[in-house]
């Protein structure tokens, strides 16, 4: 089998006395889409922000593309490969579709403070943009101010520009978050016709989603991985049951 995208072990983070993550050993493959899930308060936010750099883990180690990736900033995990969407993705309102991409496509090119007539001026950009644009389904909406985008669309675009960076593993937090259902539904044909381009990290509490997206899931609880497999296997856990979906012994 071929080396994971993502190796963690042992990841350890400490909140004064509490375990936020205990230990936890995960992986993600090329071309996978692995759903963490688990209650409010599990760890899940901790965890993506130490893949992140954005906390500082207590112990354990990260390996990306089988490279440690642990004493990294942020800035050259996402030089690495890394990104992550929808929690922290900052869209400039008052620009164009096209204008954020296209911004986006010029940072991961190293030149981050160029005026926006020459990223407007740039034909190379520009195509690249649209090529982004047109991947996600939002060719049309190329010229449209960011601020008259719907809820939906946003988060489309907030997913085009993590793509910009050309990621290898993406880290979602929450992407179904205050969608209604034709907008999620359009979200989770995006997010499955990117598996093959980019591995996936999916932090989600819409079970819909996560099993219709999911290769595997992982299931988190106080901070502990209980239980890592298929769909499938995921929903008979008695563990997992017992422990996320709250499920007693009793029969009802
Ligand atoms: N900066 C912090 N300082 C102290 N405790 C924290 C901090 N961040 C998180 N925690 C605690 O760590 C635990 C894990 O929180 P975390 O936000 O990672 O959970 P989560 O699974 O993402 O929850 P949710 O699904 O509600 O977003 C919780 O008990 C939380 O209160």
């Amino acid at each position: 089998m071929t080396a994971p995208i993502l190796a963690v072990r042992g990841l350890v983070k400490r909140f004064g006395g509490l375990l936020a993550t205990d230990a936890v050993d995960l992986d993600v493959r090329a071309g996978e889409i692995h759903a963490l899930i688990g209650p409010n308060g599990a760890g899940k936010t901790t965890l993506i922000s130490q893949l992140f750099g954005e906390l500082r883990p207590d112990g354990g180690t990260i390996e990306l593309d089988g490279k440690v990736i642990d004493g990294l900033s942020t800035a050259e995990r996402v030089s690495r490969g890394l990104a992550r969407s929808f929690q922290i993705t900052c869209l400039l309102s008052d620009y164009s579709v096209r204008d954020n991409v296209a911004i986006a496509v010029q940072v991961r090119q190293g030149h981050s403070f160029r005026f926006l007539a020459n990223v407007r001026a740039d034909r190379e950009l520009r195509a690249e943009a649209d090529a982004l644009l047109a991947g996600a389904g939002l060719a049309e909406r190329a010229e449209e101010i960011v601020a008259n985008l719907s809820h939906g669309e946003r988060k489309q675009l907030e997913l085009v520009v993590a793509l910009a960076s050309r990621p290898r593993l993406l880290l979602l937090d929450e992407p179904m978050a205050g969608l209604g259902h034709t907008e999620s539904q359009q979200m989770i044909e995006m997010l499955r016709g990117l598996r093959e381009t980019v591995a996936m990290l999916l932090v989600e509490h819409d079970m819909d989603a996560v099993f219709k997206l999911a290769d595997r899931i992982s299931v988190l609880v106080y901070g502990r991985v209980i239980a890592t497999g298929s769909p499938d296997d995921i929903r008979d856990h008695p563990e997992v049951r017992k422990a996320y979906l709250g499920e007693g012994d009793e029969t009802c």
